[in-house]
């Protein structure tokens, strides 16, 4: 069990602290310097202290304490060899002893761990025991955020890239890329990528058998933990290569899920990276449930869905269809909230675009907001909206428009993902303009205004006119930004967190605002 500072409890979850962690978004306190304001109580039948990889998972959330309770097994008599210090005999359940265990400032060795009767410990006052121990930090000089990736509980991640046929050598090379990216922002670490060209996937294990066995033998030797594929695999294939190799896999559409999952903050952002993950695993689930539960946790296996994995298809097909019912109610709430919006004539504005194009940083300097933004992929799910008023240049009159922040794509975004997400791609759909923000600083870019265009082209057909928005051109050198000019002659060119760009860009909204004007907007797409 999770609690912050006010006794509230964040979570409760089955499974040793290092399997339940709460995310970097669940910590209450971003503050790195500081400890992060929950402790977790965790119950435990061996009478053995906290061990390596719970240890770590104190320093990665920086937590105020993590608190053992040992209880006696159910019907045992009383455990004489725990190590802990009430050494009465303990009845069915009860609590035989307990460990304290706190960050200490030591970098080598960073915990206390204190056994405690628990009629002590719970005479402990927890503010002031936290209060000292953030006092030692501060005197040692330096902060608790320096232990977070002292963690080995990372997943440590084997690359495979399939190089067939229909790829060209340059796509190929930029999932790669992305792929590694994806894998980061999952929170796992890449060792190392391995590629294989064939014309096709092998149909049972995807790469051929002699490469099965090299991945096998390199990821054991390298120490890996995990095997990502650069591709979606089927059910079978997995079961066969997870058999094969004794090591868990996942395709890249877990990759982004197990992303989305980590990111779900709201309460409809969890239902619908839930009915994602169900309508992805439910086809793929037999006979993976056992597989997952001998290979442990992890990328992959996290998520609101994943403890019902196991449990019957019917069941889970079951709360699919309750799922989808509540993203449909989700639906109809947010098209309530846009008709009253339109009622009140105030146009929308959505921004739209390739992940980690800066959409939201734009939204921050627009409207002085402070929407998460991160160098890491789908960093937002949850869409914002802020008012922004504009001076028109030519009337000098006030202008209105609302602008909302929104997930971001990628190529080949899961159609698990789009169903799911129905509700907040709508925002999209439905604005009556879309700036749709490019990061002209990466080299894919071209291939992301591609991919950007075939997810929107999925979309039910967008009511207003889009505008191409150039980002980061503080990153570009001069002969890229001018040859982007020119086949983009209508685009606005901008750098969000340098300022550079926006008074055009706003002139460009007040056209929205002034519907008349909405035709000078409608030209980008036709561009080559
Ligand atoms: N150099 C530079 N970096 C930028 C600019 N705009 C945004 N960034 C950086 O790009 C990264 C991604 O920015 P976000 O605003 O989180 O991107 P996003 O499009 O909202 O991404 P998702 O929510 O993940 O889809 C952050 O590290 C930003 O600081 C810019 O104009 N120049
Ligand atoms: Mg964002």
């Amino acid at each position: 069990m999770y609690l912050n500072r006010r006794g509230q409890v964040l979570r409760v979850a089955v499974g040793t602290p290092a399997q339940t962690q709460l995310s970097e978004q669940e910590l209450p306190r971003h503050s790195a310097e500081r400890l992060s304001g929950v402790r977790c109580l965790a119950t435990q039948l061996k009478a053995t202290p906290p061990d390596g990889a719970n240890l770590t998972a104190i320093a990665r959330q920086r937590l105020d304490a993590l608190i053992t309770l040992i209880c006696a097994p159910t019907d045992s008599k009383s455990n004489s060899k725990s190590k802990g210090a009430i050494a009465k005999n303990g009845t069915s359940g009860e609590i035989q002893s307990t460990y304290l265990v706190h960050l200490v400032p030591d970098l080598d060795q960073p915990w206390e761990i204190s056994p405690l009767p628990l009629a002590e410990l719970i005479e402990e006052d927890f503010g002031d025991l936290v209060d000292d121990w953030e006092k030692e930090f501060h005197a040692a000089g330096y902060g608790a955020f320096q232990f977070e990736e002292k963690g080995d509980d990372q997943d440590k991640i084997l690359l495979v890239g399939l190089m067939t046929d229909d790829l060209s050598p340059q796509r190929f090379q930029d999932g790669l890329e992305e792929l590694v990216r994806l894998a980061e922002s999952a929170g796992g670490t890449v060792l190392e990528t391995m590629i294989q060209k064939r014309s096709q996937p092998h149909p049972q294990t995807v790469v051929g058998q002699g490469k099965v066995d090299e991945i096998a033998q390199q990821a054991q030797a390298i120490g890996a933990n995990l095997v990502v594929f650069d591709r979606d695999i089927s059910a079978s294939q997995i079961r066969n290569l997870e058999a094969q190799m004794n090591l868990r896999v996942v395709d890249r559409t877990e990759l982004i899920l197990d992303i989305f999952a980590q990111r779900a903050q709201s309460q409809a952002g969890k239902l619908q990276v839930e009915l994602a993950q169900l309508e992805y695993m439910l086809p793929r689930l037999r006979g993976r449930g056992q597989a997952m539960s001998r290979l442990g946790g992890g990328i992959g296996t996290r998520g609101p869905g994943e403890t019902k994995l196991e449990t019957e298809r019917r069941t889970i097909q079951r709360r699919i269809n309750q799922l989808q019912q509540e993203v449909n109610q989700l639906q109809a709430h947010r098209s309530r909230l846009r008709q009253q919006r339109q009622h009140n004539e105030i146009p929308t504005v959505a921004l739209a675009g390739y992940t980690n194009a800066g959409k939201s940083t734009l939204l921050n300097t627009l409207t002085h907001s402070e929407v998460y933004t991160a160098d890491q992929l789908f960093a937002t799910l949850d869409p914002t909206t802020r008012r922004l008023t504009i001076t028109d240049a030519e009337t000098q009159s006030q202008r209105s428009l609302l602008l909302t922040d929104t997930v971001g794509f990628i190529h080949e975004l899961p159609p698990p993902l789009m169903d799911a997400f129905r509700a907040t791609l709508e925002e999209v759909t439905e604005a009556d303009a879309v700036l749709h923000v490019v990061d002209l600083s990466h080299p894919a870019w071209e291939s992301h205004i591609q991919s950007v265009q075939e997810v929107l082209a999925d979309l039910p057909t967008i009511s207003g006119p889009t505008l191409l928005v150039f980002n980061k051109v503080d990153q570009v050198e001069s002969e890229a930004l001018g040859a982007a000019q020119q086949t983009y002659p209508d685009a606005v060119f901008i750098s969000a967190t340098r300022g550079l760009g926006l008074a055009t860009l706003k002139q460009r909204l007040v056209h929205i605002a002034t519907p008349a004007a909405d035709a000078k907007m409608n030209t980008e797409f036709s561009a080559p």
